[in-house]
């Protein structure tokens, strides 16, 4: 099993400051040129360097180097490199990226021959013989398609490893992998396998609210929770992008990863993070195909289906939208249906964890709105918690209202970090907390492998996806599939003028 230099187990500590970090990290930005925009990296890498740059946390003599096959001069490299960096119209924020167009450099080369990463070595030598500190410490930072992550570590590894005084560190980034076995093959050494979601602050925030707060930590438990959803909405489907997407679909897209890391921070014990989410995982089965619905968007309001986009085979049966329930048998937990949903082309862009609790004792109260506990992830970050209150007024009636704290009214100074600021920080602390372990992976893909080969046809043929119209809440079972959980929708008491005290 691939060995993982583990800093942190508990909760990394909030108030790391710069002052910890090393001198003369080197990161390695990129090894390809993304097709559509031409950018180098994932569009958010450089940008989130740049940011971390402009905030003082990169340390001194940090400087990036993009490798890729393409050729290009160090102009059209500091080019593309900057061109996603957003309000660069600012004259402050342009004067920090000609400061910060000073730490690039640019190397071309292929992934499969010795000599081009030698020539990489070469490259970063030079830049560390300007040094003041004998200690240089390099990250390789793979954007790269995962056929080709193996060869391009073990090339890095034999000619660009720093052999004293300095670390190494290897960040790749998902797909690992398509199913249990693939995902296995391309298993490495010391990497920091990079799920953005996991940098997102609300993600970053669950820990905190759940274990810094004993009210919350007392009824969060199969004794006081009905039903949780964890939900990505994307108003926009694939749109050019189809090729990628349709030999991963929604649930290798979003749910295996993203939202059951949601889901892992959501349920597990009390920190050590990463064992304690190994541990939750170990506890779900694999998802029944009872327990799934699939949709595909089709053409509405002159909006195109995703059979239309150029980019997607004829008759794809690929899913654009699921909902998955998922079970975990432990005394926590036991019975609790927590159900993740995503879907492309939707009516709104949202991703939450809406957690619902069960209802209050009968007798005093009837028809009373069920509280829910509303983490909102994305966008306009909030926390809520529907409640019932008494109306104002000389008569007992209760109505349901939100206990409401929505970041930007309430930390109105606060600048919420990108999610690859804040998780490329903790590469260069050597933090592993925030990445995905191997084991890890392995238990995610154990639970979702199943599923997917059902979905892929690989023992019969491909389950049909029920059709949804672009810009809808998903396909039309959608309500009824929720409801077989438990989910009761507050409608009808919430918006009810008055719910009354039954005996009053
Ligand atoms: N940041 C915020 O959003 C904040 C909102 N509030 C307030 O809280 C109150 C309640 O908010 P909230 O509960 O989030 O919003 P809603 O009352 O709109 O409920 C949303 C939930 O209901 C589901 N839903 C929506 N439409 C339907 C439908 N037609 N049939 C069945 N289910 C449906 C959604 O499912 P799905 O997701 O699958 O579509 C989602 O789970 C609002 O007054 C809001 O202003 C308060 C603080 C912050
Ligand atoms: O990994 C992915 O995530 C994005 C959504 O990320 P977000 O930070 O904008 O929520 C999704 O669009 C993409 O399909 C998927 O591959």
């Amino acid at each position: 099993m691939p060995r993982e230099r583990s800093m942190s187990g508990t909760i990394p500590s909030m108030e790391t400051t710069h002052d910890e970090l090393k001198d003369n990290t080197i990161i390695i930005a990129s090894s390809h040129v993304v097709r559509a925009r031409c950018l180098i990296a994932h569009p958010q890498t450089l940008p989130a360097l740049f940011g971390l740059f402009r905030q003082g946390f990169l340390p001194r003599d940090t400087h990036i180097v993009g490798y890729a096959r393409t050729k290009m001069d160090q102009a059209e490299f500091e080019k593309r490199a900057t061109s996603n960096i957003k309000g660069a119209d600012d004259p402050e924020t342009a004067n920090q990226i000609e400061a910060f167009k000073q730490r690039l450099s640019y190397v071309s080369g292929g992934y499969e021959d010795g000599e081009s990463f030698d020539k990489l070595n070469t490259h970063l030598q030079e830049i560390e013989s300007h040094y003041q500190s004998k200690e240089c410490n390099r990250i390789f930072y793979l954007a790269l398609p995962p056929t080709v992550f193996i060869p391009v570590s073990q090339h890095i590894k034999e000619h660009c490893y720093v052999s004293k005084g300095g670390v190494n560190r290897i960040i790749i980034e998902k797909p690992f992998g398509k199913d249990l076995e693939s995902a296995r093959h391309l298993l490495l050494d010391e990497t920091f396998r990079i799920d953005h979601y996991l940098g997102k602050e609300m993600v970053k925030n669950l820990l905190v609210l759940r274990f810094a707060n004993v009210a919350m930590g007392a009824c969060w438990d199969k004794n006081y929770i009905s039903n949780v959803q964890i939900t990505f909405k994307e108003p926009f489907g694939t749109e050019g992008r189809g090729g990628y997407f349709d030999e991963f679909g929604i649930i290798r897209d979003v749910i295996q990863n993203h939202l059951l890391q949601v889901l892992t921070i959501l349920t597990m014990e009390r920190p050590d993070i990463r064992d304690e989410k190994v541990k939750v995982l170990r506890s779900i089965p694999p998802v029944e195909k009872e327990d799934t619905l699939l949709g595909q968007y089709v053409s509405a309001n002159g909006k195109p289906g995703y059979l239309d986009d150029h980019t997607v085979p004829p008759n794809s049966v690929c899913p654009t939208y699921a909902a998955t329930t998922l079970w975990i048998h432990n005394p926590r937990w036991e019975g609790v249906p927590f159900i993740l949903k995503a879907g492309k082309a939707l009516n709104e862009a949202k991703v939450e964890v809406r957690i619902q609790f069960k209802d209050v004792t009968q007798g005093i109260f009837k028809d009373i709105a069920r509280n829910e506990l509303v983490i909102r992830i994305q966008p306009s970050e909030a926390v809520y918690l529907k409640m019932n209150a008494k109306t104002p007024g000389l008569y007992t009636r209760a109505i349901p209202t939100e206990m409401d704290l929505t970041y930007k009214r309430r930390f109105t100074e606060a600048k919420i970090p990108e999610a690859y600021e804040s998780l490329i920080l903790d590469t260069l602390r050597g933090d592993h907390s925030n990445f995905v372990r191997h084991d890890e992976l392995d238990y995610a893909w154990k639970i979702f492998t199943p599923i997917l080969h059902w979905i892929d046809g690989k023992n019969g043929q491909r389950p049909k996806p029920s059709p949804y119209p672009y810009g809808s809440r998903g396909p039309k079972e959608l309500d009824g599939f929720i409801k077989k959980y438990g989910y009761k929708r507050a409608d009808d008491a919430y918006f009810w003028p008055v719910t009354n005290m039954a005996s009053l």
